[in-house]
């Protein structure tokens, strides 16, 4: 899409549009992980999934939730409080379906492992940054992270739940909602393939400088999770590094319904 994110195309209609309740709270999820969601998220294999994310861009992080904790994060969906703007895509040539931004405060399940899983990501993100030749770093623990992206006025948050219906799709695009951007993002399918909905499946492209684009089509079930490049990635050549750029999106839905979480690890202007 261009240099235009959707954060900033969407800006202008839903100033002054926000709801009265969205400041207010009240949203439970269910989302008590046992031990905590950093040791749900520490079980992850992180070495399998650095070293994917290093060769594809993308890694599996499979059975992250469990279907419970799936249907209780996609059951927010329909709530009037703990979200701060609503996205109906096909207003916005993004798709079609929507999604809702959560608000500040994030209900436990998704604040608790954005915060959880970042530590493991950060030093993948300095990795990739050195790499890519780009000058910033990342701190270990996402709270000075968001603190830096507040600074510099992205104050927003940016998680966020999407629902997909028969017919619907989400075009390929990235995540980008400012100049403080983390390069990695994670998404959680919250519902079934197969018996949930049909099609729909999420879609990863890869373009290579002078070379045709290359797509991925991730195999997610319901509760796994996929870790992600946001927008760029180094790949070893035979001449040193050189630079992706990723998209990602959403093959269209034949039946059923689709529900997914969403965690970006910046906020947004
Ligand atoms: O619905 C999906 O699988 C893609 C969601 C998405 O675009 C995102 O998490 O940023
Ligand atoms: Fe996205």
């Amino acid at each position: 899409m261009g240099t235009t994110t959707r954060e900033a195309m969407i800006r202008e209609a839903n100033n002054g549009a926000r709801r009265s309740g969205d400041e207010d709270r009240g949203v439970s999820d269910g989302g008590k992980a046992e031990g905590g969601w950093a040791t749900r998220v520490a079980a992850v294999d992180w070495p399998a999934v650095t070293t994917a994310l290093d060769a594809e861009g993308w890694a599996l992080l499979p059975k992250l939730l469990d279907g419970a904790e799936c249907d209780a994060v996609a059951d927010l969906y329909d709530r009037d409080v703990g979200f701060r703007s609503r996205v109906v895509m096909a207003r916005h040539g993004f798709g079609r379906g929507e999604y809702r931004y959560f608000a500040y405060p994030l209900p436990a399940l998704v604040g608790e492992l954005r915060t959880a899983l970042y530590p493991h990501l950060a030093p993948i993100a300095n990795r990739w940054h050195a790499r890519m030749g780009l000058a910033e770093r990342f701190p270990v623990d996402h709270a000075a992270f968001i603190d830096r992206c507040h600074r510099a006025g992205q104050t927003r948050p940016t998680p966020l739940l999407l629902r997909y219906g028969p017919d619907d799709y989400n075009c390929l695009h990235q995540d980008l909602y400012g100049a403080h951007v983390f390069p990695l993002q994670v998404a959680v399918l919250l519902s079934a393939p197969g018996r949930d909905f049909e099609g729909g499946e999420l879609v990863l492209t890869e373009q290579r400088p002078r070379m045709q684009s290359r797509a991925s089509v991730v195999p997610l079930g319901k509760g796994d999770a996929v870790a992600f490049a946001v927008n760029s990635r180094p790949v070893a050549g035979t001449r040193g590094d050189y630079r992706v750029t990723l998209r990602h999106g959403v093959s269209t839905v034949r039946a059923g319904q689709r529900h997914t979480l969403g965690v970006i690890f910046h906020d947004a202007a």
